[in-house]
């Protein structure tokens, strides 16, 4: 019998329905050569949500998002929200709500250099050409969903941040594997010399670490980490940290590959798993075509090797490496370029489809795929 799998489609706002309608159309291309079934069931979230529901996460969503075997994310976020402080309801707190609900506690997000690629980085090509890191971001804790307040008078403000050590646990031990597998190195960024919290991720880690005794393990203060991230990010292997500093940091490493429009992720949880990537709603490409779709389709690659479908999801990686080296990219890469996210995502479905089974090589010396 066919394999056939369920997978909720949050598409949100913004450039999120564009990059989801490229990803679903290799998701569709892959499925065929290697024979099982993909069935797409949408919902709404974020602004799309509040202008129709009016709540940014209804229980319609959630409903959905529990009855199949995996998330494909798109992006939330309008600047009518993000320009007023006085919203009594945003589009993030969908995405934020969803992540909580469905206990996606480690979000992965792999990032790479690629070789075509390498002059599209601001950062010379020495310095990025083979990185290959992956951040294991804790996902739904920390200063994120801690207790806020506002003063009466509107003129103070606090967040809490708090952890426990059973959180920091769950994505620790996820984080050592993937050492474990990879590079054998794994690096915790935290601010343990002023945060009270950042020593307990520390002391949980330091007691972890005896189990994996072939991981070597660093400790790194987050603001020399964003430095080390641009001055040697080929130091990193596996980076594991904390919810706001792997948010701010994962968009920082984009900068290796050359835009974000290239980093995909993976949240898991206990029942599910969500692929989304790390971009948000890109306001301003609305509309215009110019979206990169590649931190989608990848995106949608991790779901396939969650969903145990290797080789389709080594597929598309092929056939992504394959566009890249053509120089098919949208100006986000290509500032000149005319092609579109439409173009991007027909090559990428094309190569899938007539994929002889010969695995594409590049001519690159990166010993990894993207995936952890
Ligand atoms: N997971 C999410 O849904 C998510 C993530 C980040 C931000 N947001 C939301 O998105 C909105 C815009 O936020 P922002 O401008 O800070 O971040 P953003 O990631 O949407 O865009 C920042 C910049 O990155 C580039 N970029 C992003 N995605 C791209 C793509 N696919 N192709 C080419 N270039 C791309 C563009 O230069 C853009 O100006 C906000 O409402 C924010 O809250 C949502
Ligand atoms: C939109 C926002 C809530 C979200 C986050 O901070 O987690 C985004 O920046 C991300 O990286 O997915
Ligand atoms: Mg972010």
């Amino acid at each position: 019998m066919t394999k056939s799998y369920q997978i909720a489609v949050l598409s949100g706002d913004g450039i999120g329905p564009e990059v989801v309608k490229e990803t679903i159309k290799v998701l569709d291309a892959v499925s065929q050569t290697y024979v099982f079934e993909l069935h797409y069931h949408n919902a709404l979230i974020g602004a799309v949500a509040i202008d129709q529901a009016n709540e940014p996460l209804p229980e319609h969503t959630i409903a959905v998002c529990k009855r199949t075997d995996a998330v494909l994310f798109g992006a939330i976020g309008d600047p009518k929200y993000d320009n007023d402080t006085n919203a009594a309801v945003r589009p993030e707190q969908g995405l934020l709500a969803l992540r909580k609900e469905l206990g996606l506690f480690a979000n992965i997000r792999p990032v790479k250099a690629y070789n075509k690629l390498i002059n599209q980085s601001p950062l010379k090509e020495n310095i990025i050409q083979n990185t290959d890191l992956v951040i294991f971001r804790e996902l739904i804790s920390g200063i994120y969903f801690g207790q806020k307040s506002i003063s009466a008078d509107g003129r103070a403000a606090s967040d809490l941040c708090s952890y426990s050590q059973d959180e920091i646990e769950n994505i620790a031990h996820l984080a050592f594997q993937a050492a474990d597998k990879r590079n054998k190195k794994l690096t915790l960024i935290d601010k343990a010399n002023v945060l009270e919290t950042s020593r307990l991720w520390r002391r949980v880690v330091q007691s972890l670490a005896a189990q994996y005794p072939t991981v070597e393990v660093e400790y790194m203060f987050v603001d020399n980490a964003a430095m080390q991230l641009i001055l040697n990010p080929k130091q990193f292997d596996v980076i594991l940290t904390e919810n706001m500093f792997g948010d701010i940091i994962s968009d920082e490493a984009s900068v290796i590959g050359g835009s974000i429009g290239l980093l995909p992720s993976a949240s898991i949880g206990t029942h599910t798993a969500l692929f989304e990537p790390i971009h948000g709603s890109y306001p301003q490409a609305k509309g215009k075509g110019i979206a990169n779709p590649i931190a989608s389709i990848l995106s949608g690659a991790m779901m396939l090797d969650h969903l145990g479908e290797h080789d389709a999801a080594e597929a598309i990686r092929d056939a992504v490496l394959h566009t890249i080296n053509e120089g098919v990219l949208t100006p986000d890469l290509v500032k000149e370029s005319t092609y579109s996210t439409t173009d991007v995502g027909n090559k990428i479905a094309n190569h899938v489809r007539f994929r002889t089974g010969h695995r594409y090589q590049d001519n690159m010396t990166h010993s990894k795929s993207t995936i952890i």
